[in-house]
Formats: C-alpha cells, structure tokens, sequence
C-alpha cells in the first residue's frame, strides 16, 4: 500500500466487530453432495478462517502460474464452472459460505474435469486480507446479497472500505464486476465505484451483460421476475 493509494479496510484493527455480510444458512444436502464434498475438498477445497495464513500463494494454490479470478459468492457454481470451462487460460478462484453451493460447484469440477478452479469455504473478505496485492486479473461479485434494509445496509458486501481492499488486490488494469438486479443497490455499487480514487469506470455506467457472463441462478429468477439487470465493470488505474 502506498500513501496514494488508501486502503481503509486494511486499517480496521482486528479486534474490531465484525458485520457479516452474508446469512448465515446451512441448507440440505443431495446425498451426491455430501459425497462430492468428502470426495474432492482435498484436491479443490480452501479453507478460509479469520487467521489464514497471509499471503495466500495462489501459485501454489493452482499449481502454476495464471492470471486469477476470484468470485466472491459463487451461489451453486454453474456460473463458475461455465466460465472457467471458455477460459482455460486463467485460474478461477471461487468463494461461497453455503455448503450445498460448494458440493454442488465440486461435483461440476469433477464432470468437467477442470483443472483451473478452487474453491474457498468462508468469508470472503478474510480470503481477500489474506491475498497478496495486486495478485488478482479480476473480482467477480455476482448478484450479492442486497440487505435491503436501510439498517443492513453496513453488510454489503460493496461499501467504500470492502471496494477499496478489493481494489487493493487486482493487477493494475485488473476489473471489479458487480452485477445486480436490485435496482437501489445498483445506484448505491455505482455511486461507491465511481468515487473510489483509484479505479476508473470501463462503460460510463451500467452495462450490458457481457458475453463471457454467463447468467446465473439468481439471475434467471430476477429475469423470470422482470427485474432488470445491472452490470457495472470499474478498472483497477
Ligand atoms: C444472492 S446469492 C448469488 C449467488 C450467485 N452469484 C448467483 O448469482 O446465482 C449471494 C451469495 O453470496 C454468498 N456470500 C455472501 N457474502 C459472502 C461472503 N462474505 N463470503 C462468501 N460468500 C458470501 C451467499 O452465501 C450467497 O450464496
């Protein structure tokens, strides 16, 4: 960190309270899921806890050298899995709290033998203080929890602090991805991304859904629902 480039989250003391920015729900598993996950966490699995050992060496994480993606609440995985079959090129790390998501993204590792995604079971926030800076290609963050009440609202997961750690962790030119299809969190991503010093803003506000987005679970309800969708791609300078 350099003086031109702040960094608030990294001057939070640890022994500050922490929010937490997701539910904290267990949800059921397929007996195919309990046995995914038993199966393949060791080859696949990082465990993310408040103490992780800092820096993480992605290299030695994936087993080789590659521009990384980490994408923070990875839901059931299908999105992930589908984006990291079209890009081999680049390491996908993905990071969910929910159990069945987990399984479920385990299983699709192993059907599609892929070879360029982990996954992080925690918060991804601890993950992200734990990375090295500028190690990240790009931060997916794909319809995350909206806390649509005002008093929840210090939960979410894109607020200046959490977006300038975030920022802190990409390659310069690295891109921060935010999708929504909460229209009011889209305005309060937008108006967070846009005053961040040090990122600047690839599509002059929403965008369309990319090419190389695929749509994601939650997405189709919120289509299904006819409720648009923002995208919002901001470039680490
Ligand atoms: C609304 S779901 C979206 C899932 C997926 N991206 C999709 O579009 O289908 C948000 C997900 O983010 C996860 N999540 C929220 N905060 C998180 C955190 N701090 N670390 C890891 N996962 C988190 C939740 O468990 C949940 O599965």
């Amino acid at each position: 960190m350099t003086s031109t480039d702040p960094n608030p989250a990294a001057t939070v003391p640890p022994h500050a309270p922490r929010i937490r920015t997701f539910h904290p729900r267990r949800g059921r598993m397929s007996d195919r899921q309990v046995d995914d996950l038993d199966r393949l966490w060791p080859a696949y699995g990082l465990t993310i806890t408040d103490d992780l050992a800092a820096p993480v060496d992605l290299a030695a994480l994936f087993g080789r050298r590659a521009p990384v993606v980490l994408e923070i609440g990875s839901g059931m995985g299908d999105a992930t899995a589908e984006m990291a079959i079209d890009d081999p090129n680049r390491d996908y790390l993905a990071v969910e709290v929910h159990t069945p998501g987990i399984a479920n993204l385990l299983g699709l590792l192993e059907r599609h033998d892929l070879g360029n995604v982990r996954v992080g079971r925690g918060d991804a926030l601890d993950l992200v203080r734990a990375l090295p800076e500028g190690s990240l290609d790009a931060v997916h963050v794909f319809f995350p929890d909206p806390w649509p009440k005002s008093r929840h609202h210090k939960r979410r997961i894109i607020q200046p602090a959490h977006v300038a750690l975030l920022r802190s962790r990409l390659v310069p030119g690295g891109t921060l991805h935010c999708a929504t299809d909460w229209a009011e969190y889209a305005g309060s991503m937008r108006e967070t991304l846009t005053a961040d010093p040090g990122l600047a803003d690839v599509h002059g506000g929403y965008a369309a859904r990319p090419a190389h987005r695929p749509v994601t679970k939650f997405e189709r309800r919120a289509l299904t629902a006819g409720r648009p969708v923002f995208d919002l791609i901001h470039r680490r300078a």
